[in-house]
């Protein structure tokens, strides 16, 4: 007998947008624990509004989304912010805080109402600033920050709120090669050191090809889904972007300029 795997968020014919406006629509993946996945696609093609929809911040407009095989809209706002973290790209509000401080907020759904943290906070907190290499920039102002240290930070925050899957908007925007490398390979190493489930939105498709276990190419049709190698295969990659400017080169997993 096979035994049914247990996916930790799933997704099935996710139909997103505004009101009356279908952005994307036909969205399928399912993802277990320890997978990384990275969300790629055109501009406005629907990617934040996609996490967005997986963040509850906006009601989907058909379809189902589910985490631990229940339905992710009947889940309450503390239920969901232990289940899933949210990591959006611009977060000014918070920056007058400390690394230290806003890395302590990702425990706010655990405390009481005070905010008082328990020793398991505390080592919470601990283990995200070592993991994102912030022991020496606990005490600096987050304003002070470069964005690459910045973008550490809030991945951080994430890890210390310690939720099973985390969806990040664009977090290697903005940082150079080195730095954009850096922060995926730490995502990696969250995914399959701690068994995270993590996705991520981004126009790093090469890079996304070499680390992500799984990539949602949304094209505005078929969304294929699946682990990079077999995308390539299917020669998905080819049909992102109009062939007269670029083309996929499957050899090198990456897009080269048409001359
Ligand atoms: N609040 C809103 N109300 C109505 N339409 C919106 C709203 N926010 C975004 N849109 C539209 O939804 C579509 C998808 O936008 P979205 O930001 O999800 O795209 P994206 O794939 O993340 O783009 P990019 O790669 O440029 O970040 C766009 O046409 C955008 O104009």
């Amino acid at each position: 007998m096979t035994e049914l795997k247990k996916y930790k968020i799933s997704v099935e014919n996710l139909a997103i947008g505004y009101k009356s406006t279908v952005v994307a629509k036909q969205i399928n993946f399912s993802l277990e624990s320890g997978e990384l996945c990275a969300m790629v696609g055109a501009n406005g093609v629907g990617k934040s509004t996609l996490l967005r929809t997986l963040g509850n911040l906006q009601p989907n407009l058909s379809g189902t989304m589910t985490i631990d095989e229940k339905n992710l809209t009947s889940y309450t706002s503390l239920e969901l912010a232990q289940k899933l973290s949210l990591v959006l790209t611009e977060q000014p509000a918070s920056k007058n805080l400390t690394v230290e401080e806003l890395i302590a907020l990702g425990r706010q759904p655990y405390t009481n109402w005070i905010g008082t943290l328990t020793k398991k906070d505390k080592s919470q907190i601990e283990e995200s600033l070592s993991t994102f290499l912030l022991n020496d920039l606990r005490y600096r102002k987050c304003h002070e920050l470069s964005d690459g240290q910045l973008q550490r930070v809030l991945i951080a925050r994430a890890m210390a709120q310690d939720t099973p899957i985390i969806v990040l908007d664009e977090p290697t925007t903005h940082l150079d090669l080195f730095h954009k490398v850096q922060i995926l390979k730490l995502l990696q190493q969250l995914a399959h050191e701690k068994r995270k489930t993590i996705v991520f939105t981004t126009h790093e498709i090469d890079l996304a090809i070499q680390l992500c276990d799984k990539i949602l190419i949304l094209d505005g049709a078929e969304n294929p889904f699946g682990e990079p190698c077999q995308l390539i295969e299917q020669k998905c990659f080819e049909r992102l972007f109009p062939s007269e400017m670029v083309h996929f080169d499957a050899k090198t997993g990456s897009f080269k300029i048409k001359k």
